[in-house]
């Protein structure tokens, strides 16, 4: 370890810390600075320094750490983990460094440019009509089969992101273009795992490992095969139906018609548009599965919000996105979900691009930084009880922060992520959220589930899947209409969102042309 680093656990010889990486609840196993093989990472566990070193200093901060598997399988176009110095052409003397940098990050300042087009709130305002509809669906879904709840949850998050993405949605969970997702989703997290392949980003020389004996080479090609096919097959129909002038004003839509302007190729606009469904889906689906765990593990918390709600909302009618600057404490558990359960609980690692200096610390050019949110999520100096689901926090202060402590480093969206590489689906994400957190909570009791002999199962809210997002492990729970009312409305605004949701139903394939006729028709029986 060189001197002027933060202080860290010792290091093994060659590896450094590289054996301490957890694979699962990383969040809770390690401290300030680590090494990774001969790299360095930085641990953020403070507000402040996610403030001063993210935020302030994002020129120098804002890059990702090479990630040799994205280079294969995306080839440099995954906006999420692009990495300004493409270390594979480090070494080629044919083509001046320079060069190369500037290639590089002028590819992600496109794509990014691209992808804000959907940041703005005005341009997710644009999207509200599908994901109003869509949790009407969920709604419905659940009110048929409440103990798929999970599935539920997971194919609606999907449908959302592929209707705002590419004005197509997916009826069921078993609709291809969401299996097939699922799959890819699959493969790929499994191959991004820790351990899965080698570390080849510390030790480079295993790169060059000839095929037969590189299992993750062969895995690598089958995935990028998978994902260029989901990717491509849905641009080629977006842009079909859009010749055919059967558009429906997708985010897909508007980058094939501004192209040229934002400079896109056919492969970039693939890619940005895939890797999106990539980010949108599943973090959007996990933040519900925690929502609906702690609902189920804190009922004063729904009894709370029930009460609300029907003070607001009343009995005959479903909750609309207007309603929700009157529910102030639905708006406080949208914020403790975040801070319970941050969706990122280590962020995406940021990379320095320049050596950093922090209250006499280095921080060498080349270091990743992690930003812990967990851990300062979590602090017992910060707040109060933090290891409780108690959204009342938030109607005490901005921040949740025990009342008379400094929070002013904090923010709201910090569940988001920081500086110039925030979550461009900040907002189509928040809206998602919050129209799924008012309707599912004035439509349903969360309970917990009982056994065969009547005794309730506890949940576990620590339960949850290795990886760098926090996913909740299934788990059983009970859910049941508030009254025989609801439970008609359900049905009739399920009738309604027909209109809107068929305006998403392109080329649907037979099973799913069936499912949802048969769906209306159940609905429409029971009005
Ligand atoms: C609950 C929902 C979500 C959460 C908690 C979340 C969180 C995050 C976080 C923490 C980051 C890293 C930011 C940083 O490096 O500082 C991120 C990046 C990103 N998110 Fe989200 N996200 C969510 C939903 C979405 C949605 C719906 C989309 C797309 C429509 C999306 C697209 C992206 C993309 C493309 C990036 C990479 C940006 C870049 O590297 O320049 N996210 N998100």
């Amino acid at each position: 370890r060189e001197t002027g680093l933060p202080p860290g656990p010792p290091t093994l010889p060659f590896v450094g810390n590289l054996h301490l990486l957890p694979t699962q609840f990383i969040h809770y196993k390690v401290g300030a600075e680590l090494k990774l093989g001969s790299g360095t990472a930085i641990v953020l566990t403070d507000a402040a320094a996610v403030k001063e070193l993210i935020e302030k200093r994002s020129a120098t901060t804002m890059d990702r750490p090479p990630l040799h598997l994205a280079e294969v399988v995306t080839q440099g176009l995954n906006l999420v983990t692009l990495h300004l110095y493409a270390r594979r052409y480090k070494s080629c003397s044919l083509v001046p460094l320079r060069q190369v940098l500037s290639r590089y990050s002028e590819k992600w300042k496109i794509l990014r440019r691209a992808a804000q087009a959907i940041l703005t709130p005005q341009a997710s305002a644009r999207h509200l009509p599908i994901q109003q509809a869509e949790i009407i669906q969920l709604v419905h879904d659940l009110l048929r089969s409440p103990e798929s709840f999970y599935t539920h949850v997971q194919r609606y998050s999907n449908s959302v992101i592929l209707s705002v993405l590419y004005g197509k949605r997916s009826p069921r969970f078993e609709t291809p273009e969401t299996v097939k997702f699922f799959k890819v989703e699959h493969e790929w997290t499994t191959l991004l795992e820790t351990g899965a392949t080698p570390p080849l980003d510390y030790f480079p020389f295993l790169k060059y490992v000839p095929e037969r004996w590189a299992k993750w080479k062969q895995v690598s090609k089958v995935v990028r095969k998978m994902q260029r096919d989901l990717y491509f097959t849905l641009l080629d129909e977006t842009q079909e139906r859009l010749r055919r002038g059967e558009g429906n004003g997708s985010y897909v839509e508007e980058l094939v018609e501004k192209q040229k302007d934002l400079e896109l190729d056919r492969e970039m606009l693939g890619y940005l548009s895939g890797v999106l469904i990539e980010t949108g889906s599943e973090t959007t689906s996990s933040y519900l599965q925690s929502l609906i765990l702690a609902l189920v593990a804190y009922p004063e918390v729904q009894k709370k919000a029930h009460e609300e709600i029907d003070r607001v909302v009343g009995q005959h009618r479903m909750p609309r996105l207007g309603d929700l600057e009157h529910l102030p404490y639905v708006q406080a558990i949208a914020l403790e979900t975040h801070r319970f359960r941050p969706m990122t609980p280590y962020g995406i690692p940021h990379y320095t691009l320049a050596t950093e200096e922090y209250k006499g610390y280095v921080i060498p050019k080349g270091s990743t930084i992690f930003i812990n949110a967990c851990e300062f999520l979590n602090r017992w100096e910060l707040y109060d009880d933090p290891e409780n689901f108690n959204p009342d926090r938030y109607l005490l202060t901005e921040n949740g922060t025990k009342p008379g402590v400094d929070g002013s480093n904090l923010r709201p969206t910090f569940a988001f992520g920081a500086g110039r590489r925030i979550c461009p689906g900040l907002h189509v994400a928040q809206h998602t959220i919050n129209l799924s957190i008012m309707n599912l909570l004035w439509a349903f009791e969360f309970h917990k589930a009982v056994d065969p002999k009547g005794n309730p199962i506890e949940v576990d809210t620590m339960d949850y899947l290795s990886g760098l997002t926090a996913k909740p492990r299934s788990f059983k729970c009970r859910i049941t209409p508030r009254s025989a009312e609801k439970a008609e409305i359900i049905e009739l605004e399920f009738l309604n969102a027909t209109a809107m949701l068929s305006k998403f139903e392109f080329d649907l394939c037979p099973e799913d042309q069936e499912y949802v006729a048969k769906l209306r028709g159940l609905a429409k029986s029971k009005v």
